[in-house]
């Protein structure tokens, strides 16, 4: 299968194996930010298809999957992603660990759909040309051919994400890394993408707060204040989340600053 094949052609560079089964391992790994600890002491290992994140807001999800692809390296401990700490393979990590933004305008840098895809190939190694041809056939491929021309600042919120969703695709890496990808999506379009995207050969780990979506994952990992609270299967994880919500919402006072 090309995406094999290509995987391990790339992976060479620096030392990657993109056929370990468990492609990530954290080790004792912390984040500090700014002085603060955001993460603090995870260890786990990743290997499951379907990988869902839950927690509240800042409970450190965004910042445990920007470990994943080295778009934050830790503090302590080690992150290893297909047997290599992220320091050591920074560079060659987006060829083979893909990741959508949860604001497609953090992500999409061209201004037409064709060329934010074609970009991907060119970091590929193809040339201008032939990286332009194979974006028009990859966006046809995915029922895209009517937005090859289009200004992505004309497009959708939803055609948005999901043309930042074929830009980090058409690279074909292992790994999918989805930072609440449905947010300011309409109920269909996000049932649309969210079939898509369960359709894919790609390992997905996926932050959400859409608890039915992320019922069909295969484990979820519950984050609360940098740590992990609970790891497990969802028919365990998602109705103790689900409660502990219920109990805060009906003991804890509301207030601004407790966002
Ligand atoms: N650049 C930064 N500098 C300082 N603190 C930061 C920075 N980025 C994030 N944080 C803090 O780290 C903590 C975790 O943030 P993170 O975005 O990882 O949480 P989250 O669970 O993804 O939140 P949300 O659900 O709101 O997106 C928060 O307290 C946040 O304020």
């Amino acid at each position: 299968m090309a995406l094999w094949t290509k995987g391990r052609a790339a992976a060479r560079e620096c030392g990657l194996d993109p056929f370990r089964s468990t492609y990530a391992v954290l080790e004792g790994a912390s984040l500090e930010l700014n002085g603060q600890p955001v993460l603090k002491d995870i260890t786990v290992s990743l290997k499951e298809r379907r990988i869902g994140l839950v927690g509240l807001n800042g409970s450190g999800k965004s910042s445990f999957v920007r470990l994943l692809n080295a778009l934050r390296l830790p503090t302590s401990g080690v992150v290893r992603i297909f047997g290599q700490p992220t320091p050591d393979c920074a560079a060659d990590l987006p060829k083979h660990v893909g990741f959508v933004f949860q604001n497609p305008d953090h992500q999409a840098i061209f201004p037409t759909v064709e060329e934010e895809i074609a970009f991907g190939l060119t970091q590929l190694g193809r040339d201008r040309k032939s990286a332009r041809e194979e974006a028009r056939a990859f966006l046809a491929r995915h029922g895209c051919a009517g937005l090859v021309e289009r200004p992505i600042s004309t497009l959708s919120e939803g055609q948005k994400q999901l043309i930042c969703i074929l830009a980090v695709l058409v690279m074909e890496p292992q790994v999918l890394i989805l930072d609440e990808p449905f947010t300011s999506l309409d109920g269909l379009t996000a049932l649309r993408l969210s079939q898509k995207i369960a359709g894919l050969p790609q390992k997905i780990v996926m932050v959400s707060h859409d608890l039915t979506t992320l019922a069909a994952f295969d484990r979820i990992l519950w984050l609360e204040e940098g740590q992990v609270r609970m790891d497990g299967v969802p028919g365990d994880v998602l109705p103790a989340y689900a409660a502990d919500l219920e109990r805060r919402a009906a003991t804890e006072s509301w207030t601004g600053s407790s966002l």
